[in-house]
Parts: C-alpha cells; sequence; structure tokens
C-alpha cells in the first residue's frame, strides 16, 4: 500500500481486536449493529492505546538519529506522554515530559489529580515527569521548547513530539496502517462498517482514519467527535494534518472539510458532562467495557447520540474506535462515588 515506502517500528501485538457490542446497540433499540476496534488493547505498554500506533511511524525517525530523550507534552493525566515514557523505555532511551494544566481540576479531585492513573504509571515507568502551569493548547509551546532548549544545552541530543504526535510531520501514518487493517479485517469477518465513530482532540487519529479510508473512497464514513471543547481550533488542526498527511503518502487528494460533530466536548477539555457519565455507566454496565471522561466517553456519548437521532441506516454497521484511556478514571473518582 502506499505506507510501505515508510519505516514502520512494532510496537503493537499485531491487528487490534475487535468487539462486536450486542447489548448496548440492543439497549439503544437494536436498530444498528454496534463493534468496536481495540486500539486500547493493542500493545503490552502501559495501558497499551492509539498513541502506539502513530509512535511506530515515529521511532524510525528517533533511532535514525542518535537521540538521547523523548521528550513530548500533555495534560496531567495525559496519555501521550505516558506512552512517550512507556516507547523510550522499550528503546533505552530517556524521556522527558512536559505536563500542563490543561483540565480545570475539580475540587473534589485535586487531592490526587497528579498521583495517580496515568502520572503514577508515568512515574513508575521512570520518567522525567515536569509539571507546569500553563493551560490548555493543543498547538506548539513554550514550555515544550524551553525544555527542548534546556536539554540541548546541557549536551543532550532531544527529539521533539508535539502533543498527540499530531503536528508531528508523520503523525497521521499510524491511523493511516489503521485504515488498511480495518479492511483486511472486513474481508475477514465477511462484513462491512458503514460508519467508524472517533474520539477527536490534536487530531492526528482521525486524519490518518480518514486519509486511510479515503483510499478506499469510504473517508465520508468517518464522523470524528470533539473532545478538545475547543472545536475550531481542532477542525483546522485535523483538516491540516489531512492535507499533510494526504500529501506525504502521494495519494494526490486535497479535501477541504470532514464529518466532525462538535456537541460532545463540553463543558471543557478533560472535564466530562452529564452525557459523558451516562455513556461511560451504559456501556459499561451493557458490555463490561470501560471509557474515560476526557476521550472516548465523550464519543461514545455521541455514538449513542447519533443512534437515538437515528442518525445510522437500519441495520448499518457502526464502529467505535476505543483509543485507551480509561487508566485516567482513578483521577476522575468523585463522578462515579
Ligand atoms: C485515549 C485517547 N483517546 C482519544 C484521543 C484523541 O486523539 P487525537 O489527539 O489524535 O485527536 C487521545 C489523545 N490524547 C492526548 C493526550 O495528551 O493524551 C493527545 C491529547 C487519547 O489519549
Amino acid at each position: 500500500t502506499l505506507l510501505d515506502k515508510f519505516e514502520k517500528y512494532d510496537l503493537l501485538f499485531g491487528p487490534s481486536p475487535i468487539s462486536k457490542f450486542e447489548n448496548l446497540a440492543k439497549e439503544l433499540g437494536g436498530k444498528v449493529n454496534i463493534y468496536a476496534k481495540r486500539e486500547d488493547r493493542n500493545s503490552g505498554l502501559a495501558f497499551a492505546g492509539n498513541k502506539l500506533r502513530k509512535f511506530e511511524y515515529i521511532v524510525p525517525d528517533i533511532l535514525a538519529g542518535n537521540y538521547t530523550h523523548i521528550v513530548s507534552i500533555g495534560g496531567i493525566q495525559s496519555n501521550q506522554t505516558l506512552m512517550t515514557i512507556a516507547t523510550a523505555c522499550k528503546l533505552g532511551l530517556k524521556a522527558v515530559t512536559v505536563q500542563e494544566n490543561w483540565v480545570p481540576i475539580p475540587e473534589a479531585e485535586k487531592p490526587t489529580y497528579d498521583k495517580v492513573g496515568n502520572i503514577e504509571a508515568a512515574r513508575i515507568l521512570g520518567g522525567d515527569v515536569r509539571l507546569v502551569p500553563d493551560g490548555f493548547d493543543i498547538g506548539m509551546r513554550k514550555s515544550f521548547e524551553d525544555t527542548l532548549q534546556e536539554l540541548t544545552s546541557q549536551g543532550f541530543k532531544p527529539y521533539p513530539v508535539p502533543a498527540g504526535c499530531s503536528e508531528h510531520k508523520y503523525g497521521g501514518l499510524g491511523f493511516v496502517g489503521f485504515a488498511d487493517e480495518l479492511i483486511k479485517q472486513e474481508k475477514e469477518m465477511g462484513i462491512k462498517f458503514d460508519k467508524i465513530v472517533v474520539c477527536c482532540v490534536t487530531g492526528s487519529t482521525a486524519a490518518g482514519i480518514f486519509v486511510g479510508m479515503a483510499q478506499y473512497g469510504r473517508e465520508n464514513d468517518v464522523i470524528a467527535i470533539d473532545a478538545s471543547g475547543k472545536p475550531e481550533k481542532t477542525f483546522e488542526q485535523t483538516l491540516r494534518i489531512i492535507n499533510h498527511t494526504s500529501e506525504i503518502l502521494g495519494l494526490g487528494k486535497k479535501f477541504d472539510t470532514f464529518n466532525f460533530d462538535t456537541r460532545f466536548g463540553g463543558p471543557v477539555y478533560g472535564i466530562p458532562n452529564e452525557g459523558t457519565i451516562e455513556a461511560i455507566k451504559l456501556l459499561g454496565k451493557t458490555e463490561g467495557t470501560l471509557t474515560d471522561p476526557v476521550y472516548e466517553g465523550k464519543s461514545m456519548q455521541g455514538l449513542i447520540e447519533l443512534v437515538k437521532e437515528d442518525k445510522f441506516e437500519e441495520g448499518s454497521n457502526v464502529l467505535f474506535v476505543h483509543l485507551g484511556g480509561a487508566s485516567s478514571l482513578s483521577a476522575y473518582q468523585s463522578y462515579f462515588s
């Protein structure tokens, strides 16, 4: 495929498995079939998740330049920064993570928010975890630039990986591969997924899937659900990554939009709304599967709402992309007590 010209470093178990959510589908009226592709179970590193699929196309660039550190950025409960550290462990490199105040932490979570879940795991893996007070933004950050500068001045050679790997030149490639993998699984399963529902914050996951499916003329099957709470910025960044990825892949197509539902990202990034908590509990109760209040709880809320609004044709096969993230649930205990 078009991806073959890019080097890949294996970090996943193999194709990620696909669950069938029969109980959830029935609970929602039995009008559609609901499946989930389980990136939350795609690897043995830390808590697995979508970032590892992206790192598979970034690691060769790191190894080619004998870097000493991988440096990345995210919020306090970031999955990105944890997976950066886990990847660095496997490569025998150091990792420095800049973790900003992206979330207005609820009073009830203040005592533990920067001690449990993803950041606890990051410390256990030996990450150099640096908390900084700067607020949320998915773009390039001063704190990140300063850290790279500091390491360089100390004689190290840091490799920068921007938020969510998304602004990285190869950030979209991992999920182009996801699409190729999904097409193979459709053939093996004798099924076609009519719609693909995926969470979108820094954009390279949805962008990769979009471009990957565009290889088969199916980009309109992809529905990105905003979880950034800043949909204009996320839309612009995701569309830019779509066109950048399409160009380096040699797809020879430019795009001026993608299906983007901005109704579920509230109230702000990292804080669930009523519907998010209901969605997490409904999926939990019907399928025994966990999602989180920052990301997949919001895209699951979107999927449920779209089913209720009859946005999917009767009998169609809807694929939920589970990208991980449940590992931050302990930082949100007050929403479930
Ligand atoms: C579990 C989970 N699900 C969906 C997403 C959204 O992916 P994109 O950023 O590629 O749009 C993240 C991202 N997380 C970020 C992080 O810092 O962890 C990049 C924001 C995620 O972790």
